[in-house]
């Protein structure tokens, strides 16, 4: 200790949350302490410090005279403060840090809303986020052996929680020294120590399992959200607009080939890899993005531009301001967790973005993934009951970045999974009806989807369907523009797409609307192919090979030539979905297999639009699709209910029959289901 100064004790943990290194030093001086904590990567990467808060195991009020302390010392310079801890200048601190409250054993925040302005966050990320490859190994405070930090990590601490910070068996060492040796630059004492770094590799998997609530997964990135404003009524005004090629949100280039691998594979069904080796993909791409480079713009743009999107701009909440409550399920690019607004008492799901998953190129330059923007930009703007509503995003202190959004209880996938039987008739058209509607409100706001299958559909136990997983969408205009055909998950992948089509349209998306449809009726998917060949080669055989009189054009496809067709000249639909069967298929009416088989046409120009599918007169024979309360009088259910009871009234058939009475007495299907 040199002579003169306040001896301050000190004491340093690092713990690593699986994508860079964390290190929180505590400060102590008599009674007074403070805490400083330092999110580093990489020793490529010279701006390793970025990232610092401080407070005090007291209460509030302490807390406002160590600020106070900490604004005196000098702008990136640690010196001396009035109370004799010294610490690196405030001035660093992007947000209001947090109160860990020992007393009362839990987390506050000491500013309830944290003003961010979007950009500024997004900025920061240019600084904070690094590639996962370039994360560097977690290191020990030199001179321990073995950081009982580490341990507690690998027995599932969590940045939320006040024991994480306070617990004394995470000391990694204390010491009395010269605060003068804290530098706000990578500390030059690391060294890398084989036990340490094999204690690390086995917390990095147990986090990525459930050790850590919000920040076990990835460290990530900001937007800022409304003040739970959400615009009512904004989304709704959004008619057809007129086309909007200017205003292509995406970077087009990144959105293919890795996510849709990995999203197979998260869903257990086939990928895509098997087709598609890495450069193959690349090269793909690359043709894709010298396609499309005119498409692209600034990535904070939003993709719809409206009140609620702009408001979003304005500030942003911290993540405490939710109970976590568990771990929902994951999927490539988010993790999503049941929890509860502490204020309202609301339960939500909370989809934390994963940043840096994935190949290089799916990432903004400062690693926030180019699917969540378009994610965030596309729920933050649209309001329908067959949309998964955001609400606003919150983040953490780290900058991961999470969207709040209205909690359904199940996937549609997952249902289907645990459900004994299949659904009936008429839970399947209340499905397809919502399903439908959520497709027109898209394509009519010029949104293509791109990634329609049973698990991006949500339910709750209302029996309302929201679409979800917006991260594959873009929009579209007319004239159409060549766009990747690496998208949509395979197994409802259409097949100009599987054939390499660049230009294409909402047809894709009606495709994977049959094979939902089919999937839903026979409680098993309709096209489970293996690889793209594979899944060609299983069309083909149950609807029969195409020939260019069925789909003109069909031979100039860029795939068609490397593509080894089958010869199968019949529709064999019908023999999967029978009129009658007494073995158990499911059955299909003449009416509902006409909606299939027009789902299904293989010539895009041919398949059916959203709007004619939904006056289908499928939706309109009995057995009547399943009433579901939540529609409004407008919704397109209620118009056919209005025509069905129209329709009775001329034939003489009187009233609805007591089931079809059911639908009005708003039974929802679910109840059945459990
Ligand atoms: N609002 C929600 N409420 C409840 N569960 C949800 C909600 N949103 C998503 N989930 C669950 O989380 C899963 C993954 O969500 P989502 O598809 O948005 O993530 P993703 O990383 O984009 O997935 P993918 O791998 O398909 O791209 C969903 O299949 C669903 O089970």
């Amino acid at each position: 200790m040199a002579a003169g100064r306040t001896n301050v004790s000190k004491r340093r943990e690092d713990y690593y949350d699986g994508y860079s290194k964390k290190e929180v030093v505590h400060y102590r001086n008599g009674t007074r302490d403070a805490k400083v904590i330092r999110d580093w990567v990489d020793d490529k990467y010279k701006h390793g410090y970025r990232y610092l808060s401080n407070g005090l195991n007291s209460g509030p009020k302490r807390v406002e005279a160590r600020f106070d302390d900490a604004h005196r010392c000098k702008n990136g310079e640690v010196s001396k403060c009035d109370d004799g801890i010294l610490l690196p200048s405030a001035k660093k601190r992007k947000f209001s840090p947090i109160v860990w409250d020992l007393d009362e054993k839990k987390v506050e925040i000491s500013s309830k809303k944290r003003i961010a302005p979007m950009r500024t966050a997004l900025r920061s990320l240019k600084s904070s986020v690094r590639l996962v490859s370039e994360v560097p190994n977690v290191v020990s405070d030199g001179g321990v052996a073995k950081s009982p930090a580490l341990e507690n990590k690998v027995k599932g601490l969590d940045f939320f929680s006040e024991k994480s910070f306070s617990d004394g068996g995470s000391v990694v060492a204390t010491e009395s020294e010269s605060p003068g040796e804290l530098s706000p630059s990578l500390p030059q004492d690391i060294v890398v120590d084989d036990q340490v770094q094999s204690e690390v590799e086995e917390f990095v998997q147990m986090q990525n399992t459930s050790t850590s609530r919000w920040a076990s997964d990835s460290d990530l990135e900001d937007i800022s959200l409304s003040d739970g404003e959400d615009a009512p009524g904004k989304g709704e005004q959004l008619s057809k607009r007129s086309t909007p090629e200017s205003g292509e949100f995406c970077r087009e280039n990144s959105e293919d080939g890795a996510r849709l691998s990995e999203s197979d594979i998260v869903d257990g069904e086939c990928s895509s890899k098997d087709e598609y080796s890495e450069n193959e993909l690349e090269v793909d791409d690359v043709l894709d993005v010298d396609n499309t480079a005119e498409e692209d713009i600034a990535v904070e743009e939003p993709a719809i531009s409206g009140q609620r999107s702009s408001n979003m701009l304005q500030s942003c909440r911290h993540v405490l301001e939710y109970e976590y409550l568990n771990k929902v399920n994951e999927g490539t690019y988010g993790v999503v967790y049941r929890a509860r607004d502490k204020k309202t008492g609301e339960i939500v799901a909370l989809k934390k973005v994963k940043m840096n998953v994935g190949r290089k190129e799916d990432y903004l330059e400062y690693g926030f993934p180019t699917s969540s923007l378009r994610e965030i930009n596309i729920l933050l703007s649209f309001k329908h009951p067959s949309v998964v509503r955001v609400k606003e995003v919150v983040m953490d202190d780290f900058d991961s970045v999470f969207m709040v959004m209205e909690y359904m209880e199940h996937d549609l996938k997952g249902l289907m999974e645990s459900m004994k039987f299949r659904f009936s008739t008429s839970d399947v058209k209340c499905l397809m009806l919502q399903l439908l509607e959520g497709v027109k409100y898209l394509h009519d706001n010029w949104v293509l989807h791109r990634d329609l299958k049973t698990s991006n559909l949500l339910l709750n136990n209302r029996g309302e369907l929201k679409i979800c997983d917006f991260g594959m969408s873009r929009q579209y205009g007319s004239p159409l523009k060549p766009y990747t055909s690496m998208v949509v998950t395979l197994w409802y992948r259409a097949p100009e797409l599987l054939l390499g089509a660049k230009k294409y349209s909402t047809a894709v998306d009606m495709w994977s609307v049959g094979c939902i449809m089919a999937e839903m009726l026979a409680k098993k998917p309709l096209f489970s192919g293996t690889s793209e060949a594979d899944q060609i080669d299983k069309i083909f055989k149950t609807l029969g090979t195409p020939t260019e009189k069925d789909w003109p054009g069909l031979s100039e496809l860029p795939g068609r030539a490397k593509a080894k067709f089958v010869n199968q000249p019949y529709n064999l639909l019908r023999r999967r979905f029978p009129a009658t069967s007494f073995i158990g298929s499911p059955v299909l009416s003449e009416s509902g297999f006409d909606l299939l088989n027009r789902l299904l046409t293989y010539d895009p120009d041919q398949r059916i639009t959203v709007d004619d599918a939904l006056n289908h007169d499928w939706f309109r024979e009995d057995p009547l699709p399943k009433f579901n309360h939540t529609f409004s009088p407008q919704h397109t259910w209620n118009r056919h209910l209005e025509g069905m009871q129209k329709k009775r009234r001329e034939s003489g058939l009187g009233k609805c029959s007591d089931s079809q009475h059911d639908y009005l007495h708003h039974v929802p299907f679910m109840k059945r289901l459990y």
